[in-house]
């Protein structure tokens, strides 16, 4: 069972950033998409980018993955003392660093166990020889262990993906990721086709998740934004709107105007 889900907190009082994105434009030849968007993202913070179709905001995630170059600006990731510049980097360096990306698309191993999808993701963070012939130290056991209780799949270990509901599926698929520890989880729509019971799991996964790591989600969904976010930062053609928590963008008459008052989504 997924726990149920904790009273937010404002990372912001005395937190450290742990990305900060400086003035980037991000250009597809002559059309620019993002431009010159800057904020700053805190440790332990659930940050929400909302806004219109085609506003901008899985281009950010993808060009803090590394997905997507920039045109122009920089992006700051900071570990501790230690800051590096991403922008420039490959995207599988910056996975390194701790940034963990899940896509819409699945990349789940339908052939496999849901244990074994863990096990793998688990394996892979080690080597290769153990992916291919399972042999985990007591400490991996207990990891992948503790990832299928987190994301509550325990129970159907031994069950294959095709069984598991969309929204099982997903949090799967989130399971794999945490394989890796990130300290940084970038989610694209993560409760996009989830019924509300999924939606309120979800929210409870995220939450406890972030206790170790910070996690920036794109989303439409307006409920689940309220309940998880400590910040939401608002995109609309390609710029910020605006930024703080959700009382505060919902009661901009900009935001309304362009997003929130609007029945698109
Ligand atoms: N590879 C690409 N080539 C050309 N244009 C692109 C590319 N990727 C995104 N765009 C354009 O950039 C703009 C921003 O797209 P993006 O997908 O980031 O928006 P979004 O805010 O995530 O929208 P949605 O909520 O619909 O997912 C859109 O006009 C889109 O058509």
């Amino acid at each position: 069972m997924l726990l149920k889900p904790q009273k937010k907190t404002n990372p912001q009082a005395g937190a450290k950033p742990i990305l900060n994105l400086k003035d980037i434009s991000i250009s597809f030849g002559n059309f620019q998409a993002i431009k010159n968007v800057s904020t700053t993202v805190y440790e332990n913070e659930i940050r929400c980018f909302i806004g219109p179709n085609g506003a901008g905001k899985t281009t950010i995630l993808d060009a803090i993955c590394g997905k997507s170059p920039i045109t122009s600006g920089q992006i700051t990731y900071y570990e501790g003392q230690r800051s590096l510049n991403i922008e420039k980097m490959r995207d599988y360096d910056i996975s390194r660093q701790g940034i963990a990306r899940k896509f819409q698309a699945p990349s789940i191993f339908n052939a496999l166990t849901i244990w074994e999808n863990v096990s793998l993701a688990v394996a892979k963070e080690y080597s290769v020889w153990q992916a291919l012939t399972s042999h985990f130290t007591t400490a991996q056991k207990t990891r992948i262990q503790e990832i299928l209780h987190l994301i509550g799949l325990e129970a159907l270990q031994d069950q294959y993906p095709a069984l598991l509901s969309h929204g099982q599926k997903q949090w799967l698929e989130i399971g794999i990721l945490l394989a890796a520890k990130p300290r940084l989880l970038l989610l694209d729509e993560p409760v996009a086709g989830m019924g509300r019971n999924e939606t309120e799991r979800t929210e409870a996964l995220l939450l406890k998740l972030k206790e170790n790591c910070t996690i920036i989600c794109v989303e439409h969904d307006m409920q689940f934004v309220q309940d998880i976010a400590d910040n939401i930062t608002v995109f609309h053609e390609g710029q910020v709107l605006d930024e703080g928590s959700f009382e505060r963008i919902q009661n901009n008459p900009k935001v309304i105007a362009v997003y929130l008052g609007r029945n698109e989504d």
